[in-house]
């Protein structure tokens, strides 16, 4: 293999992208790329800085500059943002919707390109997000379009929330899945969209061991040519 080996996991959210592309990177002791958590991490600092999310002029040198790092010891990431840790700040549904908001500025995605490029690196790696087969890394290897209907999500969502000791409801969390998914499969650049050559996986009805299962065989399959 002469180049470095790309998986790319894009799909809505809640579909389970973070789940899966964590363990595939545990399981290929890989890198992992979640760029979401950029887009997250870029809402949160615009709003520290006063700056509105649909302020392209304003935000574009945010995203070139951003001071964002990603510390991960005993396999759990801090996400640290100009010195503070912000790693809980950034998973509310807010700043998810802020994200998608920020995410649909055009020049602001052609400035996080080259940040989002620079995690290939030897031995391989796995990224996560809505274009990452389409636009980030078109010539990966193997591609994943992770997808689950929107009750699912939302389900999954809840109990995940929940668990946290959020206070949210059901029908909430499905109306704003619902809006993330109209404005990121909408939007005009980098829309959400599965790649022409990736692997769609529908996980509604399956438990993340299956969807596991499925995508280490279509990885081992197209990397490595072991076929079971
Ligand atoms: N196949 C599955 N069956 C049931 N629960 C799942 C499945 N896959 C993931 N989950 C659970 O769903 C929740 C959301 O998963 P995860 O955070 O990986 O989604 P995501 O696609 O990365 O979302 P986002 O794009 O919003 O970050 C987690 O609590 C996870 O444990
Ligand atoms: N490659 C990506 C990744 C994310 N986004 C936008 O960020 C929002 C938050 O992402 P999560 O995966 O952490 O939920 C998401 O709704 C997208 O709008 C993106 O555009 N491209």
């Amino acid at each position: 293999m002469d180049k470095v080996p790309v998986v790319t996991v894009d799909g809505p959210s809640g579909a389970g992208k973070g789940t899966l592309s964590t363990l595939i990177a545990e399981h290929y002791h890989w890198r992992f790329l979640d760029s979401g958590a950029i887009y997250r991490v870029l809402a949160v600092a615009a709003t520290h800085h006063g700056i509105s999310p649909d302020d392209e002029l304003g935000i574009v040198p945010l995203a070139s500059s951003l001071d964002v790092t990603f510390e991960t010891i005993n396999g759990h990431t801090r996400v640290i943002l100009e010195g503070e840790d912000v790693s809980d700040d950034i998973r509310t549904e807010d700043v998810g919707a802020l994200a998608s908001k920020v995410a649909a500025l055009p020049t602001v995605r052609e400035a996080l390109l080259r940040r989002q490029r620079a995690f290939a690196e030897e031995p391989g790696l796995v990224a996560d997000g809505r274009d990452m087969g389409t636009v980030v890394f078109p010539n990966a290897d193997v591609k994943i379009f992770l997808t689950a209907s929107a009750e699912a999500r939302a389900q999954r969502r809840y109990d995940q929330l929940k668990d946290k000791g959020f206070d949210v409801t059901l029908s909430r969390l499905l109306s704003d899945i619902e809006a993330r998914d109209k404005r990121d499969s909408g939007r005009s650049v980098a829309p959400l969209v599965a790649a022409s050559d990736a692997l769609v996986l529908d996980s509604t009805s399956m438990s993340i061991k299956q969807v596991l299962d499925k995508a280490k065989d279509f990885i081992d399959s197209k990397l490595f040519g072991i076929d079971v």
